[in-house]
């Protein structure tokens, strides 16, 4: 075995593994398992299958979008990665995002989100209906985040940059699903990732029951009657799995475990390593200031473990959690059997049949967006604090813009508005009709997914769909924009099909020779003030970004942070 893995680790899961610990064992002389998943929000799967040039794709079996590749393919390198087709991402962390079950139409949030694996999985199943809140605490890692939604063309997200306990005030009840991807010791990772092996000796496992159950108190502040939450981590032991729900439901008797069918190779979670391994450390929630005794709750056994000599992947753990409503069980009863008869069967995918919804019908009373500006008034007077931090203290200069952008002067309102509305009568007639509301910030402009609360004094990363910056006389789209497109929003588009040259040329940030014939100009949509040079630039019918095109030149207008690497 390559791998040097530390004694206290080896010893504990002998502890817990038994007669298994060996088989266990040999896995790290097994070879890494790569994956992608299909970004259906820009391609359906039978659609990517039938362009995908990538050879030894095989299905992972517990996500339909899902696909074991060989490390030749090196799918990171192609233009279709560039325009957002899919995400690489850990077979086994795919999990979490299927048994969320969120559908179009639901308040999202993923409160621990950074690097955005499982965002960009969670935009994808609301197909643009209802929002996305994706949060991290950590600042640096928000800028891949953003990156992330933007590339898999999310237009419905927004990206916060906050500690749990500073959402409740805005987000009390209102979320309808939760992903709780907890940062974690990592010791399912060690195959994948050896530096995880440094973080765990330097991270004790105690560190990090500690932060995960602060972030599980708040994400079950911040949850709505009814809705559920996905608890998950990438590591084994029981501390931070079994005995952290455990810990959870003792002290939240709104709360309960929905069972997840056991199948794939997936085992159940361990009540009685809740007992064994308990939480440690004091804790400030409780009223009486005692620890709560933790049993083995046989709920726990509807947990599940994801075990890498079990199945083809590497370790994980998964509970999903509802909150009841207020007048009773019946609908929570209602909701799990739906859930658990969800993933009963072969294929989660086929059963998830998208639906529209009106979720509203779901918030508490008291949650409208009114409401939740004056309650956080009421519970919070930092005002002249939240004023310093409105958007735009996120940003950089590195394509990473905040909210506010590189030009922090800002312009009048109505000048930036006029110049998108002139660049989109050109450009994307069909952009009256989206829903949402446009934001000005500086110069800078959103479109905010309906349903938020203010964000006023929350650290803003990305307020919504980020659709460019006024500049000096016209409107210039941002890269997120042309992300969030199809080719055919846009009345002047250019599809490069050679996949190695022109498009590569491209996506280095080389200008480009392309004769006039090749602009596709839409016939009837263009408009009146089309003076605008730009050009949706795609790979075989796939948005890349933008370029200004004229007299037999394309002008590459890609930023520098989105160019491919070599
Ligand atoms: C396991 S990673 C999340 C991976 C991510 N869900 C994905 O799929 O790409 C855990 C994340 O939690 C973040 N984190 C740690 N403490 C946090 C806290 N108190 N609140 C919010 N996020 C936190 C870390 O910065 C880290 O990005």
């Amino acid at each position: 075995m390559g791998i040097k893995l530390p004694e206290p680790f080896l010893e504990k899961m002998k502890r817990l593994l038994g007669t298994e610990y060996e088989e266990w064992l040999n896995t790290y002389n097994r070879r890494r398992l790569y994956g992608l998943r299909v970004n259906t929000l820009k391609i359906g799967v039978d659609g990517f299958l039938a362009v995908s040039p990538f050879e030894g794709l095989a299905p992972i079996p517990w996500c339909p979008e899902g696909f074991y590749y060989e490390e030749e393919d090196r799918p990171g390198k192609h233009p279709y990665y560039h325009a957002g087709l899919y995400y690489i991402q850990e077979p086994s962390a795919m999990v979490p995002g299927e048994l969320l079950g969120v559908e179009p139409g639901d308040r999202v949030l993923d409160l621990c989100a950074a690097p955005g694996g499982k965002s960009t999985q969670l935009a994808a199943k609301l197909q643009g209906e209802g929002l996305l809140v994706a949060n991290d605490n950590a600042r640096e890692r928000t800028k891949a985040l953003a990156k992330n939604i933007e590339l898999a063309g999310a237009r419905n997200a927004v990206v916060l940059n906050e500690e749990p306990e500073r959402l409740v005030p805005y987000f009390r009840g209102f979320f309808t699903k939760i992903l709780v991807d907890a940062p974690c010791s990592g010791e399912g990772m060690f195959r994948k990732d050896e530096s995880m092996i440094a973080a765990w000796e330097k991270h004790s496992v105690e560190r990090c029951t500690i932060m995960q159950r602060d972030i599980l108190l708040h994400a079950a502040e911040l949850l709505a009657p009814g809705g559920l939450l996905l608890y998950s981590t990438c590591t084994f032991s029981p501390e931070e799995n079994e005995a952290q729900i455990a810990r959870l439901l003792a002290g939240r008797k709104d709360m309960e475990i929905v069972p997840v069918a056991q199948q794939y190779g997936w085992s159940p979670g361990r009540p009685d390593w809740a007992e064994e391994f308990p939480v440690l450390g004091g804790d400030q929630h409780q009223e009486d200031g005692q620890e709560p005794r933790l049993s083995a709750e046989p709920a726990l056994a509807g947990t599940v473990r994801l075990w890498p000599h079990k199945l083809a992947g590497e370790g994980h753990y998964a509970a999903l959690l509802q909150k009841r409503h207020a007048d009773g069980m019946d609908e929570l009863q209602t909701k799990t059997d739906q859930h658990t008869r969800r993933h009963e069967g072969n294929s989660i995918g086929a059963a998830v049949k998208p639906q529209k919804k009106d979720k509203s019908a779901q918030l508490p009373s008291g949650s409208s967006s009114g409401s939740l500006r004056r309650m956080d008034k009421r519970t919070d007077g930092r005002d002249k604090r939240r004023e310093k931090n409105r958007p735009g203290r996120q940003g950089d200069e590195s394509g990473w813009k905040g909210a506010r952008g590189k030009q922090g002067a800002a312009a009048p309102e109505a000048d930036v508005m006029s110049l998108w509305q002139e660049f989109a009568a050109a450009l994307l007639p069909d952009a009256p009709q989206w829903s949402g509301s446009l934001r000005v910030y500086g110069r800078r402009l959103y479109l905010q997914p309906a349903g938020l609360p203010e964000l006023t004094g929350l650290r803003i990363v990305r307020e919504g769909w980020y659709l460019g910056e006024a500049g000096a006389r016209r409107f210039e789209p941002s890269q997120a924009l042309s992300m969030g497109l199809r080719m055919d929003e846009a009345t002047r588009c250019l599809d490069l099909t050679d996949s190695t040259g022109e498009a590569l040329r491209y996506l280095k940030g080389e200008t480009l020779h392309i004769d006039k014939e090749r602009i596709v100009v839409r016939s009837g949509r263009e408009t009146a003030g089309s003076g605008s040079s730009y050009v949706l630039v795609g790979i075989n019918g796939y948005p890349l970004g933008w370029g200004k095109w004229g007299d037999g030149i394309l002008k590459n207008e890609l930023s520098p942070g989105w160019r491919w690497m070599g």
